[in-house]
């Protein structure tokens, strides 16, 4: 059986350390055609915010994915269709990697496996927070994220894979090589999708555009225009 990301093309990624925009509901975020929403963000996560964001999204025909940052923010509910939880691939301080994976196992009293997928993070932009964060090497050439790509795929198993330019619009060349570069699995691409024409550009290379800021900043009808133009890639 297909995991559901297989049919997606477009992701809202909320960041409950933000507000939503002006007079955008919740309602309208799960109303705006985006295929499911992702719970998470890097700086100021609380387990309070996550519950609050889960909670409100939770009473709308939407899948919900909660994305920790750290074990600690991880929130268990039925409210979630899922966890989906990163590994930094090209992470410089290997806490990243599995240190933190370990630690969410150790403290968990029995781990909801059927409900967890991780994805693998290539991450492209040093100037955000995740690559701070996470001490990413950043330095990547088209060939080294295609081959952190079939890396993750093929050594290491990861539906998933994630080119991450959080807060920037990448290199189309570096995401269309790591798609070329996978076979089965599911590539999704973040980062400074704006409009239609960023939604329709990156939606081309990769299988899923995740949108995160912009909800935030512009609002629901801005990702809209995200989702037409991923869907008509
Ligand atoms: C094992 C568990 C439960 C968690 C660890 C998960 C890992 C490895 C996290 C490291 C990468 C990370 C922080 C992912 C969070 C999602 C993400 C990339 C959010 C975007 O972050 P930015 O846009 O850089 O941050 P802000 O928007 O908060 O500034
Ligand atoms: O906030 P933006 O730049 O849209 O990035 C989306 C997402 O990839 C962040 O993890
Ligand atoms: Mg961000």
């Amino acid at each position: 059986m297909s995991e559901p990301w297989a049919d997606w093309e477009h992701v809202l990624k909320l960041d409950p350390d933000k507000e939503l925009y002006e007079d955008d509901t919740f309602a309208d975020v799960a109303a705006c055609g985006t295929d499911a929403l992702e719970i998470g963000g890097t700086l100021g996560m609380t387990e309070e915010k996550m519950v609050s964001y889960i909670e409100a999204a939770a009473e709308y025909d939407i899948p919900i994915y909660q994305e920790p940052s750290n074990p600690s923010v991880v929130v268990d509910t039925p409210a979630l269709d899922g966890y989906l939880v990163p590994v930094v691939f090209n992470a410089g301080d290997v806490f990243w990697v599995t240190g933190a994976h370990k630690e969410w196992v150790r403290i968990e009293n029995g781990m909801n496996w059927e409900k967890t997928t991780t994805e693998a993070y290539i991450v492209m932009n040093p100037e955000a927070s995740v690559a701070e964060y996470t001490d990413a090497d950043c330095d990547l050439a088209a060939d080294d994220v295609a081959a952190y790509a079939e890396v993750a795929e093929q050594m290491f198993g990861q539906d998933v894979v994630y080119v991450e330019y959080s807060g920037t619009l990448g290199d189309p060349e570096k995401v269309r090589a790591a798609q070329d570069a996978l076979e089965e699995s599911t590539l999704f691409y973040g980062g400074g999708i704006h409009d239609y024409e960023s939604a329709k550009t990156m939606g081309e290379h990769a299988d899923v555009v995740v949108v995160g800021d912009l909800v935030h900043d512009h609002g629901v009808d801005a990702v809209t225009e995200t989702v037409n133009g991923a869907k008509d890639a």
